[in-house]
């Protein structure tokens, strides 16, 4: 019988709030790091929310799954962060209705500060970064920035769910199962700047791969309303149900943690925010969401040489203005908190 895995330890911020409800059993039940791999899962909220925090650890408890070898329940990020593999980072505030998520860096950007400093300190070099809080590439930037003894490599922020919204929107206009779709990708800014692109997509019919656009043969909707309901997915929900999104949004990070866990399928690719190094003229240094194959054991590369035309150029562009606008806001946050 092969030997039994040693524990990783997942920390998981924002313990007690509604993404981590729904993330928590994808963790634990082992979706995302394999059914053969034990966790210890760490989990941070701020003080207030503490007693909340230990009903979420009663029903961990309560769930009774063999792969959970301890619990840490804390408001101390040093204890939160201490020798964790994966840091899974949801702990901020979400917008509410009429907001942008940019209108949350005031608010959420000293939370990045204080995580990317404690992440420094106390958290394994090898540390896998998923900032999910809003607005997720510039908060991904801000504890990037404030953690300079772990690779930039090793920070990311969340676009997979935009990638499963754009996915599923291809899906039903093409009447197949989102199985049969690879290859869609998000360039940019987790925000209504995104460009979702599915030029460069697949379906699979009867066993044949072909090109997505030429099975769709709807170039107009492909550039206008496919973008913008991918765009404004985030905004309905919210109008809709009063809240965020926060069961896709686990599903999506638990498929993020996986691909980057495990690796990216041969001939498939996937999208996160990563740190930009001057591909497709998007300037070095920001966090901005682009295609990457992933190998296994986590390193992953931008896909390079993905034909781009006007109209796909000036889409690139706006997404980064904004990013670009967003970093220049973080900085002067970060100089007036010094
Ligand atoms: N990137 C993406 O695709 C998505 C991002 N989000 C963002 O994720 C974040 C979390 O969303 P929800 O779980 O719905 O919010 P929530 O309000 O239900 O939970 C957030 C939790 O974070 C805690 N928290 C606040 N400050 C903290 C700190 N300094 N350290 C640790 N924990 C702290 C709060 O006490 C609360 O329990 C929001 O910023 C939201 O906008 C949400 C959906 C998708
Ligand atoms: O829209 C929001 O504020 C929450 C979020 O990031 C999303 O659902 O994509």
């Amino acid at each position: 019988m092969a030997a039994e895995k040693s524990p990783i330890k997942v920390c998981i911020t924002g313990g007690a709030g509604q993404i981590a409800y729904s993330l928590l059993l994808e963790v634990a039940s082992g979706k995302v790091f394999g059914q053969d791999q034990p966790v210890i899962l760490h989990l941070l909220d701020i003080e207030p929310c503490l007693e909340k925090l230990n009903g979420v650890v009663m029903e961990l408890e309560d769930l009774a799954l063999s792969l959970v070898r301890g619990v840490v329940a804390t408001a101390d990020p040093l204890k939160a962060f201490a020798d964790v593999d994966v840091a899974l980072l949801l702990g901020a505030f979400p917008r509410l209705k009429g907001m942008e998520r940019k209108d949350l860096l005031a608010k959420n950007n000293d939370i990045f500060r204080t995580t990317g400093k404690a992440i420094d300190q106390v958290a394994k070099k090898s540390v896998k970064v998923v900032v999910v809080g809003n607005p997720c590439n510039t908060n991904a930037l801000t504890c990037m920035k404030n953690a300079p003894s772990i690779p930039k490599e090793n920070f990311t922020c969340l676009t997979r769910l935009d990638q499963n919204r754009a996915k599923s929107q291809l899906a039903a206009k093409l009447g197949v199962s989102v199985s049969q779709i690879s290859n869609v990708i998000i360039w940019g800014n987790h925000s209504g700047t995104q460009f979702p692109d599915a030029r460069h997509a697949s379906v699979t019919i009867n066993g044949a791969r072909q090109s997505l656009t030429d099975a769709l043969s709807d170039d107009a909707w492909v550039k206008s309303d496919f973008i913008s309901t991918v765009q404004q997915r985030g905004a309905a929900v919210i109008k809709a149900r009063g809240l965020s999104s926060a069961m896709s949004a686990a599903k999506a990070i638990g498929d993020h943690a996986r691909d980057w866990w495990f690796g990216t399928k041969e001939g498939e690719f996937t999208s996160m925010g990563v740190i930009s190094d001057g591909s497709y003229n998007i300037p070095a240094g920001i966090i901005y969401s682009f295609p990457v194959t992933i190998e296994a054991g986590g390193k992953w590369s931008i896909v390079q040489n993905l034909k781009q035309d006007d109209f796909a150029t000036e889409k690139m562009v706006a997404t980064y203005n904004e990013l670009q606008e967003e970093a220049n806001a973080a900085a002067e946050l970060a100089a007036a908190a010094n």
